[in-house]
């Protein structure tokens, strides 16, 4: 796992950095801009124009910085100062010292006739606020330029100036960029749209920050890579079925018997041991045909012992893909929370029904995960989506909080949360947009919680895992072809990998 931090909180590691361990600041900027130089020049060619232009802040300094480095090597670089003079801060004065001393061409306008690569030093993540005059109309100047010329690159220094580093929308505008290089961890706002997308390719440079910072000044935020797949859960070679999980996947209606499919199928393929599911009597030969290893229930044969009995056999529940909204599903809704007490995953409509009975939470909170996507998240909370977009991690941490739940806040940037920590989802792709595939992730979350992982453990891993499935699954079938029945080939090719 690795650290996902607001901008905050990077301040608060660089100052206890620099004022208690005692690196000085120019020594972390060197080597940022030292990071810089050496990812560029794996992309640039000797006789390519270089314009740095760089703001007033520390950002700016990087910005000089990497000019003199690169002017040094022979690369033909150049700065544009476009910070006010009287507000550079003592590092960036020096950094220009440094330049002029050295001889690196200056520009007093900015002209980008010439130019094929562009450094952004403007703002990092000192920014606050809208971007102001004169600085919005020179991003848009330098956007215009960028246009769609394969040819021209534009890299960012730690990030896209005019970006939130916390919530990855721009604060009135954004200075596009083909590369960003990012210093000590990484920012929530280059994972989440439309600051992922802003950012281009991303490179994170460690450059000095000591580990002891980080766990003075912990962030809420983490993020999972593929190293992380050892933290799933083992197998062993004296077990059996039971001990992976009994899942009971309360899913489906007359005409909508895949997403039963789908989530029994998913907890099926992450390594669950049984998998029941209960579903209407319609459903009944179509999933008895599809997915034999599923044991198969039917509401119309469910009197309340057996439900009982059902409810007592499960590790975990996952109820909601494809139920409806019914009344008659409501009251069994409700039976189902009030006779059991396992870990249980709401889906779908299982949350369009939460949203109608808030009186429901007394009866989930402590055992429940909940995966809303936007528009679900916006009928369980009230809140318009475009509220949620501004800021999806404290959407997420809010209703956690509050509900006492995990919540799984479904987007192409998902995010989840306990309430406390926020985990950020870098994997998955748009060919994922597709139906079925939020359920392929009930089912994945709910056979991992089935196997004996905590609950917010299950939720961040599934995501992770899920997203890694659609990537596996675009890779060998393209981001059109591929449908959430690939989305579970591409589980099973990673799990075996
Ligand atoms: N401690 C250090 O010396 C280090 C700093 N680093 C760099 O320093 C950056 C942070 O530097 P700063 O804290 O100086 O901040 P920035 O350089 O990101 O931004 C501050 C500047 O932007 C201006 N500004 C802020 N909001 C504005 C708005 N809405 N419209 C117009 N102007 C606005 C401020 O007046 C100030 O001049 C990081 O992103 C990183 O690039 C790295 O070199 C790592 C080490
Ligand atoms: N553009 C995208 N990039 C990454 N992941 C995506 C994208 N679009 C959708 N997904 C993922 O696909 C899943 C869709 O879930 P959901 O909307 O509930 O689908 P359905 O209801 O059809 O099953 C979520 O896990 C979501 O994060
Ligand atoms: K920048």
């Amino acid at each position: 796992m690795k650290a996902v931090v607001t901008g905050n909180e990077m301040k608060a590691i660089d100052t206890y950095t620099i004022q208690e361990m005692g690196i000085p600041s120019l020594v972390l900027m060197e080597r940022a801009a030292l990071s810089m130089v050496c990812r560029m020049k794996e992309r640039i060619d000797r006789a390519d124009r270089i314009l740095c232009i760089c703001g007033a802040g520390n950002n700016g300094g990087d910005g000089v910085a990497v000019a003199r480095i690169l002017f040094g090597q022979g690369y033909s670089a150049a700065i544009y100062m476009a910070g006010n003079p009287e507000k550079w801060t003592e590092e960036t004065k020096k950094q220009i010292q440094i330049a002029r001393n050295v001889g690196v061409p200056e520009y007093n306008e900015l002209d980008l006739t010439h130019i094929r690569v562009l450094v952004d030093g403007l703002f990092g993540i000192g920014l606050s606020k809208t971007v102001r005059e004169p600085y919005h109309t020179l991003i848009e100047k330098v956007n215009q330029w960028r246009g769609r010329r394969k040819e021209r690159q534009v890299w960012a220094v730690d990030v896209p100036s005019g970006l939130s580093s916390d919530t990855g929308q721009p604060l009135g505008c954004v200075l596009k960029a083909d590369y960003t290089v990012t210093f000590g961890y990484m920012k929530r706002g280059i994972i989440l749209y439309p600051g992922r997308e802003l950012a281009g390719k991303c490179f994170v440079e460690n450059i000095g920050f000591p580990g002891k910072s980080l766990q003075v000044h912990p962030s809420a935020g983490f993020t999972c890579h593929v190293q992380d797949f050892e933290q799933l859960p083992k197998r062993k070679n004296d077990s059996n079925k039971g001990t992976y999980g009994k899942i009971l996947v309360i899913a489906g209606s007359k005409n909508m018997s895949g997403a039963a499919y789908f989530a029994g199928r998913s907890a099926f393929v992450v390594g669950a041991g049984l998998v029941r599911i209960l579903t209407p009597e319609a459903n009944r030969v179509i999933l008895q045909s599809q997915l034999p290893q599923a044991m198969i229930s039917v509401w119309e044969e469910t009197d309340r012992d057996s439900l009982a009995n059902m409810l007592a056999w499960a590790d975990t529940l996952v109820i909601g893909p494809g139920i409806g909204t019914s009344e008659i599903m409501a009251q069994r809704l409700k039976s189902v929370f009030a006779g059991s007490q396992c870990p249980i995953v709401l889906d779908a409509d299982g949350l369009n029904l939460l949203a109608e009975h808030e009186e429901w939470y007394s009866l989930l909170n402590g055992r429940t995960i909940l995966t809303p996507h936007m528009g679900e998240m916006s009928r369980l909370t009230g809140c318009s989506i475009d509220e949620l977009k501004a800021d999806r991690g404290k959407a997420a941490l809010k209703l956690a909080r509050e509900r006492q739940i995990i919540c799984v806040l479904k987007d192409s940037s998902t995010v989840v949360s306990d309430g406390k920590h926020l985990y950020f989802n870098q994997t998955g792709n748009h060919g994922m947009a597709t139906g079925g595939s939020g359920d392929v992730l009930a089912g994945v979350i709910g056979g991992l919680s089935g196997a004996g992982e905590g609950l917010f453990k299950a939720a961040y891993m599934g995501v992770f895992l899920h997203g890694s499935a659609g990537d596996a699954a675009a890779a060998r079938f393209g981001f059109r072809g591929m449908t959430s029945v690939e989305i579970i080939e591409g589980l099973i090719e990673i799990l075996k990998n």
